[in-house]
């Protein structure tokens, strides 16, 4: 592939007045993503039970990866060596990679921290081994990604603020890191670009603190870490509100981790861009399916003689074809067939929230797009 020297770019195309709601387009060298953007987790190459022929027809445009898995299993250099991610898995559109910091916290079995870098277990077989920023922006250069995360720390939740300043300051040297050892790794080709990772946990001025840091090393752009950690919405909401004004507008900014369809509509409105979520395909595999008025439990009794579309107001091809009553009875029998309705479903439905979001930031009837769909949408089940 040739890459134009302005790899990557970002354009506001229209800002809500009334809330802040942005609606972008992010160009990169594998095409265009218009914003606001869900992006279906593929975390060992795949995006759970969804071919990449159907990733396209539901209307996926980027899709994630995870380094500290890819690392572990098959191992970075058989996916270098089978065409980067994209030969790898036959994926043509743009790929994220997350850094691996998350995820050594959260699936290894032992590891210790220090400012070198963590030493960690594999959560497979136990061998032992160091990630740190230079090891991850290597990993994520033989992953070829379109988009790679600095490596970061991310504090738990609930943690004690001296555990977040830590986090903060060591995420601050480690994106200076990062940094370093991307541009060493590039040499100045500008094919992969670098995100920055904004900490502080629930912390307003701990966040401020993390954003004076990270936002002066000029990412072209800014991911808000260290939420969708199990903390109440309500503080993901005002720590959202405290970044609002403080992160650079002409620059995609990314949620990481999030979320529920209440989730991204709130987020959104706090001038977030880009999303992703383990939730469709996690819920989907246990039959849990987000509808306009909250969650579907398809398993429930109350489906078995339902003839109608899981959602109607759905262009998937599972609510297209099949019924409720089918995919109940699928999912009972066990049937691989259920897992994949299920995710096709919720994927596209947050997929087409981010296009309806666009749309109405676009023709200045945000407010109420949100007004409605919140009216409608219980967080629990419909
Ligand atoms: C680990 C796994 C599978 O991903 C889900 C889910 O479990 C779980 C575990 O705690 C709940 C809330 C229950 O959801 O949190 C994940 C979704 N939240 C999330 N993903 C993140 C990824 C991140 N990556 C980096 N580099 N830095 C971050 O600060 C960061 C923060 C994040 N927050
Ligand atoms: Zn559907």
């Amino acid at each position: 592939m040739n890459f134009p020297d302005t790899a990557f770019s970002f354009t506001l195309d229209a800002v809500c007045p009334v809330t802040g709601a942005r609606a972008g387009t992010l160009h990169t060298p594998r095409g265009d993503i218009q914003t606001p953007v869900f992006m279906p987790v593929g975390t060992q190459a795949t995006v759970k039970a969804m071919a990449p022929f159907e990733l396209e027809e539901m209307g996926a445009r980027i899709i994630l990866a995870n380094t500290y898995h890819l690392y572990l299993r098959p191992g970075a250099d058989i996916v270098a060596e089978g065409g980067g991610l994209h030969g790898f898995m036959q994926w043509k559109r743009p790929i994220l990679t997350d850094s691996g910091g998350f995820q050594v916290f959260s699936l290894s079995t032992l590891n210790r921290i220090s400012d070198e870098g963590v030493w960690c277990r594999s959560h497979h077989d136990g061998t032992p081994h160091v990630m740190n920023p230079e090891w991850s922006m290597s990993v994520q250069k033989q992953l070829g990604s379109d988009i790679a995360m600095c490596f970061d720390q991310c504090a738990p939740w609930p943690c004690s603020r001296e555990e977040a300043e830590g986090a903060v300051r060591r995420t601050a040297l480690w994106a200076a890191r990062s940094k370093e050892a991307h541009a060493r790794e590039w040499q100045g080709e500008r094919r992969q670009a670098l995100f920055g990772i904004v900490q502080g946990s629930v912390w307003e001025d701990l966040r401020l603190r993390s954003a004076k840091d990270i936002i002066p090393m000029d990412f072209p752009g800014y991911a808000v870490g260290g939420l969708s950690v199990g903390e109440p919405h309500g503080d993901m909401y005002r720590i959202l509100d405290s970044l609002k004004g403080v992160l650079p507008s002409g620059k995609p900014r990314y949620l990481m981790g999030v979320g529920r369809p209440d989730n991204l509509v709130e987020g959104v409105a706090r001038g977030i861009d880009m999303f992703d979520c383990v939730l469709p395909t996690r819920n989907g595999r246990n039959g849990t399916l987000f509808t306009p008025y909250g969650a579907v439990n398809i398993k429930k009794k109350q489906y078995e003689r339902d003839f109608t579309p899981v959602d109607p107001e759905c262009d998937c091809y599972a609510c297209r074809t099949f019924t409720r009553a089918y995919i109940r009875h699928l999912y009972r029998s066990g049937e691989i067939l259920a897992s994949r309705l299920c995710s096709w479903h919720n994927l596209r439905f947050l997929i087409r929230l981010g296009e309806e979001m666009r749309k109405a930031i676009l023709e200045g009837r945000f407010p109420e797009f949100r007004r409605a769909f919140l009216g409608r949408f219980s967080g629990g089940e419909a």
